[in-house]
Order: structure tokens, then sequence, then C-alpha cells
């Protein structure tokens, strides 16, 4: 039984991924309570993120682009819950929100899409992506290779390859996969490229307060996905990083504990630091001190790109 008597409203971007997560997220909670279709209604809303689309995020410098409309529908009441890709999520959220639930984590991979491998691409390449990562993790393979701000949901940016903007772009399979576009681009091995945190998982929240909301999603929270998650927003954490810092960091459930690789790269691709660790699970300050030692490690350069 719905503990409401009217439906539940479940927020959204309103970008192809992001519904699709929605319609995943609907689906779960629909089977796990043997809820009807029309329990839950989908409520778009569109973010910052999704209205600025000529300038790298990185450089408007605003927080919780993703995430600040969503906030306000959730603290007003016009939502219930809402759903989140965790990548796009803030490290730091406001006490009156709770990530309640995530659902399984796909593939955390990201694919190179355009040509077959790094080899593939002719000299003095041109590769488009937004993200400060995955910028500095081609230059490291490909020194030779020319950024250019590649932003837009995921067919935007395949229609900008298709017209011959960039010889190749970066996409996370997770997407591709929830787009029903597996077809589309090659896996890069998770030794190749490192991903970004939270890479592939999907979040839900709630307010902190609504407590039957919260007990309705904990019925579909991936235990795995959401130890994992949250050691990597550890490190996040540690590091002072945002999304707009050239971080990675990958945990996976291994035995008891969590496997976890983490590393920071200089924009140019020339410095890497890595650190790996076995860690217990939920044990986020032992995730922050491999963001502070990753920090410690680094030059004084690219220790500065992640000064306040
Ligand atoms: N920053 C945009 C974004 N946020 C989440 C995903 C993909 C899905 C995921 O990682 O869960 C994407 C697109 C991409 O990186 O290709």
């Amino acid at each position: 039984m719905l503990f409401t008597d009217r439906p539940l409203r479940l927020g959204t971007r309103g970008s192809p991924l992001a519904l699709a997560q929605a319609h995943m997220t609907a689906q779960a909670l629909r089977a796990a309570h043997g809820w009807a279709m029309e329990a839950i209604t989908i409520v778009t809303v569109q973010t910052s993120g999704d209205r600025i689309q000529d300038r790298a995020l990185a450089e408007i410098g605003g927080k919780a682009l993703w995430t600040k409309e969503l906030d306000r529908a959730l603290a007003s009441g016009q939502i219930d819950f809402a759903v989140h890709s965790m990548k796009d999520v803030e490290t730091l959220r406001p006490d009156a929100f709770r990530i309640a639930a995530m659902l399984p984590r796909a593939d955390v991979r990201d694919k190179l899409v355009g040509v077959d491998g790094f080899d593939a691409l002719p000299a003095n390449p041109i590769v488009g992506t937004s993200s400060p990562r995955r910028a500095a993790q081609v230059k490291r393979l490909r020194p030779d290779a020319t950024i250019t701000l590649f932003r837009g949901n995921v067919a935007t940016r395949l229609a900008k390859l298709a017209a011959g903007e960039v010889h190749a772009t970066l996409l996370a399979a997770a997407g591709l996969d929830r787009l029903d576009q597996q077809d589309v681009g090659t896996l890069i091995p998770i030794e190749t490229m490192l991903p970004a945190p939270s890479q592939g998982a999907v979040g839900i929240e709630t307010l902190a307060a609504n407590r039957p909301m919260l007990a309705a999603l904990d019925a579909i929270n991936d235990v795995d996905t959401c130890d994992a998650v949250l050691a990597e927003r550890a490190v996040l954490r540690g590091l002072g990083g945002t999304c707009h810092s050239p971080i990675a960091a990958l945990a996976v459930v291994d035995g008891d504990g969590l496997f976890l690789r983490a590393e920071i790269i200089s924009p140019d691709g020339t410095e890497t630091v890595r650190e790996e660790a076995h860690l217990p699970r939920g044990d986020a300050a032992a995730a922050e001190a491999i963001g502070r030692m990753l920090l410690d490690r680094a030059s004084p350069a690219l220790r500065a790109l992640f000064e306040p």
C-alpha cells in the first residue's frame, strides 16, 4: 500500500539520460512495493546546468548546478523525492536532504567514441570533453592531443562528433547503456582511464525528515554501490575537490571491505599521483585520508589546483 493518498512525485532533470534513470527508479520502487503504475508521477525540473550550455562548468564555478533546482523543489514540497547521477551531486549536501538509496551501479568505465582506441587517433588529434579528469587522462596518453570544450547531453555530443568537430570524445558507458546506445564507442579499461568518483551510480534523494519516503527508498538501496560511492565521495572531500578537478576514484567491494583506487592528474597529463588501499566499508575517515595522501604527494602546482 502506498503511504499517501496521491501519487508520489519523483523529480528529475529533463535530459533523456535523466529521464531514463527516473523511469528505472520508479520501476524499481513499484516492483519492490507492488505499487501500480500510477503510484509515481515523474516531474521534470530544469537545472542551471541544463540551461547553460556555452561555457565550461568549471568556468561558471557555481556550486550545485545540477541539484539546486531539484533541492528547491524537494524543500518546498513540489516533489517527494529526486533522482540524480551521483557523479553530478556535490560532495557536501545540506543536512535537510538525504541520499536514501542508490540503484545497482552500471558499468563504471568510460568509452572512447569516434575511433577504436587512443592509438587509432591521427597525429595532433582534437578530442572533445568538458571533464578536467578526462582531459588530463587523454593528455597523459596522447600529449599531442588538443582538448576542446564539449558540452551538452549525450545526443548533442554525438552529433558534434558526427559533424566532424572533433576526432573523438569520451562518454560514460553507463549513460550510453541506459540510453540503449551500447554499440557506441569502445570501452576503455580502468587501468587506462580510472573513472570519475560515483560514475555509473544513480542516487535517490529525499528530505531527511520524510520517514515514510526514506523507508520506501531503503527497499531499493544497493548496499555495495552505496558503500563504494560513499568511499569515492569521501576521497573527493579529503582532496577538497569537485567535479571540476582532475580526480579519478573507484572503489569495488572486495571480501568484507572495499578496494579503493584514486588518482589526481595535472591538466597537461605529465603528473599523476596514485593511491590504492583496502578499506573497511563505511570508513569515510580512511577514504578521506587517501584524498589527503594524494595531495601530500603532489607537486605544489598540482596541489594548488585543489586549494579553495
Ligand atoms: N556529467 C554528465 C554525466 N553525468 C552522468 C553521466 C553518465 C552516467 C553516469 O556516470 O552515471 C554523464 C555523462 C557522461 O559522463 O558521459
